[in-house]
């Protein structure tokens, strides 16, 4: 038992426990980061609602949904740190391990802070449904990443983590993985979705992704659709093309949109407490909403995205999910 905040004694039993020589590639880093990513990736800007605050993955609600299916290998292998650190809330401590394995994998140092709550409040609970489909395309991928407040560049950094880790075909139905070197992180994914021919795929179970037959390691790399959309939309195109040649700026992007991924929802003092927090109950309640001033709808608090910088909900974002 570690002393209450003391996250490095966290973090260094988390990097402890990547090594697993049993299990898919020998390392729990890429569930690890799926975790954490699914965890906040339910947040949804305008009704303030989702997000890593309250763990709610615990509960069959959220857990329970197919998206996050094969996620259960992630909490159990984080349970004995949980036991060890028992201070520490769920809600930190994923975000947390997802932060320390793409580090550990060679990733950048990603900005973290702890203070989420396990409170789970029932009308803050995302309903299924709010994490993207990786059988869908381009307005699909801006459909559910407009709604956390992320623009096209910050999806295509985003998407770069699947340098790590595979699909599995009893989890999502997709198999196998996107680079031959799955557990160490880099923009290798770009480099791949550019160079190789990609052709399609129907799996036994009618399930269509992409593949490609890679000489050096003799296995066959996968991409799934929303992948290929990257290359095949402009605004996202440009972005492939920046990270497959400079690596250095992918992992600057990546570091930077990973930690506002796990602070959706949260807000924050100047001192970093979350402000947004029912202390009485250990609880996380929905921000204060102001009403907006008429005439100036888009400066409504209403659009604000709950990070520390309450950055807006970009007009043209709000339009294109209007549209859909
Ligand atoms: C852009 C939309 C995305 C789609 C459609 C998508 C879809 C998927 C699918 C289908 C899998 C395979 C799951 C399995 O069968 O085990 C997967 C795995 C993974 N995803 Fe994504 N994902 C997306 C974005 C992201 C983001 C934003 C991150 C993190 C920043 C991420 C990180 C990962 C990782 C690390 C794995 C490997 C997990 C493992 O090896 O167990 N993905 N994703």
């Amino acid at each position: 038992m570690s002393k209450k905040g003391d996250f490095e004694a966290v973090r260094k039993d988390i990097a402890e426990l990547m090594h697993q020589p049993e299990y898919d590639d020998g390392s729990a880093g890429p569930v690890l980061v799926r975790l954490a990513w699914h965890s906040a990736g339910t947040f949804d800007a305008e009704t303030d609602t989702g997000g890593s605050n309250g763990a709610g993955m615990r509960y069959e609600a959220e857990g329970g949904d197919p998206a996050n299916a094969g996620l259960q290998h992630a909490r159990v292998f984080l349970e004995p740190v949980k036991d060890k650190h028992s201070w520490i809330t769920y809600a930190d401590l994923w975000t947390l391990a997802g932060v320390v394995a793409i580090k550990e994998m060679g990733g950048p140092t990603i900005a973290w802070k702890g203070g989420r709550t396990d409170y789970v409040d029932d009308s803050k609970l995302p309903p299924r449904g709010r994490l993207p489909d990786g059988a869908k395309g381009a307005d699909h991928l801006r459909w559910i990443f407009y709604r956390m407040g992320f623009n096209d560049q910050e999806i295509v950094a985003l998407s770069g983590a699947h340098n790590l880790g595979r699909c599995h075909s009893d989890r999502s139905g997709f198999e196998g993985a996107w680079v031959n070197n799955p557990t160490q992180f880099s923009n290798q994914y770009f480099r791949l979705l550019l160079s190789l021919q990609w052709r399609k795929k129907t799996l036994k179970s009618g399930i269509e992704q992409f593949v490609n037959f890679d000489e050096d390691s003799e296995t066959e790399l996968m991409m799934l659709p929303t992948d290929i959309a990257l290359t095949q939309d402009k605004s996202f195109r440009k972005y492939v093309e920046l990270y497959a040649r400079d690596k250095e700026r992918f992992f600057e992007d990546f570091s930077r949109v990973f930690a506002k991924l796990v602070e959706l929802g949260i807000q924050r003092d100047a001192d970093g407490n979350i402000t947004n927090t029912d202390n009485e109950k250990g609880g996380y309640h929905a921000a204060p909403k102001k009403k907006s001033t008429p005439g100036s709808p888009a400066k409504s608090t209403d659009d604000k995205v709950g990070t520390s910088e309450g950055e807006p909900l970009k007009e043209e974002n709000k339009a294109f999910r209007a549209r859909l």
